[in-house]
C-alpha cells in the first residue's frame, strides 16, 4: 500500500513513520525545503520532530505531483491552509483521510467540508484522537477514531493505518469526530488559562467538564452523534490536550493566564497552536447554530486581549444554571 502524506510538521510526521514502519510506502509532502532535506538526507525532521530517527524509508518532497497514484493521502497541513494545499493536489478518487483539527475562517467549515469543496470525487476519513506526535512517533501505546461515511472503506483504512501500538477504531460519524478535535483545541487554550493564572485545580476540572457540556451542545446541533463526542476523538483528546503542557493549544493558554499577550505569544512560534484560529470562528458558528458556548466566549476575549480577570470575574457571574441546561 502507498500513502502520501501532505504536511511535513510534526504530526504527518509521525504518521508518515507509523505506516513507514508498517511496510507502507510513504511519500511525504511538505512545505518546507530544509524538512525535505532534512528527512531525505538525515532521516530526521529536525524543524518539526527533532531527535525522532525516521525510517529511511519515507521519502519526502516538495512536488506535491508526486503523489498522484497513491492508494490514500493523509492530509496534515494546519486547517486553516488544508484547502489551498489540496487545491494544487492530484487526489482524483484517491481517498483522504483528514488529520487537522480545525474549522476554516471566514466559511465556517469543517476540514472535511472544505476538502469534499475541493475534490467531490475523493472519499473522505477522519483520523482525531488524544494523540501527541512525540508519542507516536516514539511507538507509545495510542488510539484513535478513524470515521468515515463508507463503513466499509473506513475499516478497510482502519485497518491499514493500524499499528500494533497504534489503534485505529472505526466510527461512520465524520462530523462528530471533526467537531470533537476542532473544539477541544479552544477549550484547552482556556484550561492553560487557569493553569497559567494559579486557578487550581478544581477550576480547571470544571473547566474539562463544562467544556465538554459545550462541545457536546455544539456538536449535537451539527449533526455529531453523542457517542462520538463522549469518544476518542472528542472527551479522549480533550483531556489530553486540558492536562499537558505538551499541548501547544494548552502552553499557549498558559501565557495568557500569565498575561501576555496573544500577538506576542504567537509571533515567534513557527508551530501551529489551531485553537488560536478556531475560536474566532468557532464562536460564530456557534452563534449561527444558536448555541450558548461561555467558554469558547471566553478564550476569544482572552485572544483578543481581555484581562484574565475581567474574564474569569465574568465566567463566574453568570446566573446559576441546572446542570444540564
Ligand atoms: N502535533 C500533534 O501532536 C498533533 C497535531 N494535529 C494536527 O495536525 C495539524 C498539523 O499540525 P502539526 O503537524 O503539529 O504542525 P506543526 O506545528 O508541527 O508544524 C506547522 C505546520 O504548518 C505548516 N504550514 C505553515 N504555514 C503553512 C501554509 N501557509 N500552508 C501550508 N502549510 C503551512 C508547516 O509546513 C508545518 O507542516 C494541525 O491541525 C494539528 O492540530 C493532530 C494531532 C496531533
Ligand atoms: O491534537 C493534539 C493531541 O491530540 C495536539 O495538541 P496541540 O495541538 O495542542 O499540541
Amino acid at each position: 500500500m502507498k500513502i502520501g502524506v501532505i504536511g511535513g510538521g510534526a504530526w504527518g510526521t509521525a504518521l508518515a513513520q507509523v505506516a513507514a514502519h508498517e511496510g507502507r510506502e510513504v511519500i511525504l509532502w511538505a512545505r518546507e525545503p530544509a524538512v525535505v532535506d532534512s528527512i531525505n538526507a538525515t532521516h530526521e525532521n529536525a524543524l518539526f520532530l527533532a531527535g525522532v530517527a525516521l525510517s529511511p524509508t519515507i521519502r519526502a518532497t516538495d512536488d506535491l505531483a508526486a503523489l498522484a497514484g497513491m492508494d490514500a493521502i493523509l492530509v496534515v497541513a494546519p486547517a486553516q491552509h488544508v484547502g489551498s494545499v489540496l487545491a494544487a493536489a492530484p487526489v482524483g478518487r484517491i481517498p483522504l483521510v483528514l488529520c487537522a483539527k480545525g474549522i476554516e475562517a471566514g466559511s465556517k467549515r469543517l476540514v472535511g467540508e472544505v476538502a469534499r469543496a475541493v475534490h467531490p470525487d475523493a472519499p473522505i476519513a477522519v483520523l482525531s484522537g488524544p494523540t501527541f506526535a512525540h508519542e507516536v512517533a516514539a511507538g507509545l501505546p495510542t488510539a484513535v477514531t478513524l470515521a468515515c461515511e463508507d463503513a466499509e472503506l473506513g475499516e478497510r483504512l482502519a485497518a491499514r493505518l493500524a499499528a500494533r501500538h497504534f489503534r485505529t477504531y472505526a466510527s461512520t460519524d465524520v462530523a462528530g469526530a471533526e467537531i470533537g478535535g476542532a473544539v477541544k483545541n479552544v477549550l484547552a487554550i482556556g484550561c492553560g488559562v487557569v493553569e497559567g493564572a494559579g486557578l487550581g485545580q478544581n477550576a480547571r476540572a470544571a473547566l474539562i467538564a463544562r467544556g465538554f457540556a459545550e462541545m457536546t451542545r455544539f456538536g449535537l446541533a451539527r449533526g455529531a452523534r453523542a457517542e462520538t463526542l463522549a469518544g476518542l476523538s472528542g472527551l479522549g483528546d480533550l483531556v489530553l490536550t486540558c492536562s499537558s503542557p505538551s499541548s501547544r493549544n494548552f502552553s499557549l493558554g498558559v501565557g495568557l493566564g500569565r498575561g501576555d499577550s496573544a500577538a506576542a505569544l504567537l509571533s515567534d512560534r513557527r508551530t501551529v497552536a489551531e485553537g488560536a484560529f478556531t475560536a474566532p470562528v468557532l464562536r460564530e458558528a456557534a452563534r449561527d447554530a444558536g448555541v450558548d458556548m461561555p467558554i469558547t466566549e471566553a478564550v476569544c476575549r482572552l485572544l483578543e486581549g481581555a484581562p484574565v480577570s475581567d474574564v474569569i470575574g465574568d465566567l463566574l457571574a453568570r446566573p446559576l444554571k441546572g446542570e444540564a441546561g
